[in-house]
Parts: structure tokens; C-alpha cells; sequence
């Protein structure tokens, strides 16, 4: 599958760019509900993940989804317990799904380090992929679901998930999820989607906003490579698109994308 090339968006600030993205994954929902019965959704932590939630929790429009028919999954976790407040799942019930009426069945989160698994997050890690492959059928030509939007946020070393740069999960080809050790965001245990698992997605979404992230943002659009800059490889199967504010866009030659209020 080919590289899609990407497409960038600039809102004005970060409120604004969550306002927008949650009124974009409402329409993408509700199109791929009525085109294929359900959506399946990948959500991300970090800040940008969880304020697009947040404004999605008070959109207009939010109960225009079928909130019974959709699949969601993790691009990363931090392996610690079920209830930490560090979890990405904890985060996301808070910003959303505890005020939505999801099918807990559907609620596919990755396992916790109070879990079956103890320590050993590999096995933690090929849980996950084992529950992915059970989801995906012929029609996806792989272990992994055809996920209708995959987000992703960027760090400001262009860590997408939980791939950082010249880590060997970066590096993965043939795994979908993998256990990440000593990871230089805290905490360092975490499990991770790779980018083969990334790339199976129809869209894939990165959000960035904030100063922090203009120089991230430039090298991973700028041509580097996805071992150095993972967010440079995370691409989806028909579309990959960029949600940026001002901020996070201001070290991107101009002529990339046209100004958006
Ligand atoms: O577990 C996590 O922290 C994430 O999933 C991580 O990949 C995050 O999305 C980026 O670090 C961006 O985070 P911010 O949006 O907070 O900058």
C-alpha cells in the first residue's frame, strides 16, 4: 500500500482545532455508519487527544452517532493500572465515553499492568494484536481492522502512539503491537501500536498544537524518515491528514497549505 501524501489543516488555535476535528470524526462516524452498518475509531492520549474528546463531548451534533455501533481502540497505553489516573482509557472515559452510550463490548482497551498479564507487557502487547486479528476479516487483507479514522497526537520529538524516535518499536515491520520499555516519555512502560498496525487505518489523523510542536511537525512533514521521525511514516490507506493550530504550523514552509480561519 502506497503512501498517501499528506494533507494539512490550520485552525486559528488549539480550542477551535478540537472544536473542528470532533465536528469532522462526528461526519466520518455517521458516514461510515450508514455506508457500512459501523465505525471504527482509534483514539490517542496526550492533551490534543483528549481536548478533541472533550469538544466532542458538548458538539451539537454528537448525538447524531450511534454510539452502539462503534468499535474503539488504543494507538498506545501506558502500562500501569486499570485505574490510574495516567491511563489513556481512564482520560478518555472522563473527557467522553463515561457520557456516551458506547457498548462496553466495543470498548477495546489495552490491557493494564493490575491485569492478566503482570509484568510482562509483551504479552500484554500480543494480547492486543490477538484481539485485533479476532476483529479483522477478509476484507482487510491483514490482522488489523480497516479502522475508519486512526488519531494519532505528535510529540515534540515526533513521537506518534507510543514509537519514539530510533526506539525498536519504531522499527517494527512485521508486529502490530508491541511492548515499549524505557520509553523518555514518563511512564517509560507502554504498549504501542506500530506503524504496519498505524497503516491499516482508511484515514489516519495526527493532531498537534502549541509552539512545542512547530519543529516536529516540520521534520516529519519536512521528509524525514519514520525511524527517526515515526509521525513521518504514520499514513493512511486513502487518506492522512494533519490537524494542526497556528502555532504548531509555523515552521512549515508556506505554500504547504493555504491559511483557515
Ligand atoms: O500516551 C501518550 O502520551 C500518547 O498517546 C502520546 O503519543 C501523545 O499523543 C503525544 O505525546 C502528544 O501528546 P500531547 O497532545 O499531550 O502533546
Amino acid at each position: 500500500m502506497g503512501m498517501t501524501t499528506p494533507q494539512v489543516v490550520v485552525h486559528r488555535d488549539k480550542e477551535l482545532m478540537a472544536q473542528a476535528t470532533a465536528a469532522r470524526l462526528i461526519t466520518k462516524i455517521v458516514d461510515a455508519q450508514a455506508a457500512r452498518g459501523s465505525a471504527s475509531v482509534v483514539l490517542t492520549g496526550g492533551r490534543n487527544g483528549n481536548g478533541l474528546l472533550a469538544a466532542l463531548a458538548v458538539a451539537p451534533a454528537r448525538d447524531a452517532v450511534d454510539w452502539s455501533r462503534i468499535d474503539l481502540w488504543w494507538g498506545d497505553e501506558r502500562y500501569v493500572p486499570a485505574d490510574d489516573p495516567e491511563r489513556n482509557h481512564v482520560q478518555a472515559r472522563e473527557a467522553l465515553l463515561d457520557s456516551v452510550p458506547v457498548d462496553p463490548a466495543r470498548v477495546h482497551v489495552m490491557p493494564a499492568s493490575d491485569g492478566p498479564y503482570g509484568a510482562d507487557v509483551d504479552a500484554a502487547a500480543a494480547a492486543y494484536a490477538a484481539e485485533l486479528e479476532r476483529a479483522s476479516g477478509p476484507e482487510d487483507h491483514g490482522p488489523v481492522p480497516t479502522f475508519d479514522v486512526l488519531m494519532l497526537g505528535v510529540g515534540p520529538d515526533t513521537h506518534v502512539a507510543s514509537l519514539f524516535p530510533e526506539h525498536p518499536a519504531a522499527r517494527e515491520t512485521e508486529r502490530t503491537v508491541v511492548g515499549v520499555h524505557g520509553a523518555p516519555k514518563p511512564p517509560p512502560t507502554r504498549v504501542s501500536l506500530t506503524l504496519p498496525a498505524i497503516r491499516a487505518a482508511r484515514e489516519v489523523w495526527l493532531l498537534a498544537a502549541g509552539e512545542d510542536k512547530a519543529g516536529a511537525v516540520a521534520v516529519a512533514l519536512g521528509g524525514a524518515g519514520g525511524v527517526q521521525a515515526p509521525a513521518a511514516e504514520a499514513y493512511g490507506r486513502s487518506r492522512t491528514l494533519w490537524l494542526l493550530d497556528r502555532a504548531a504550523a509555523a515552521k512549515l514552509p508556506s505554500g504547504l497549505y493555504s491559511p483557515t480561519s
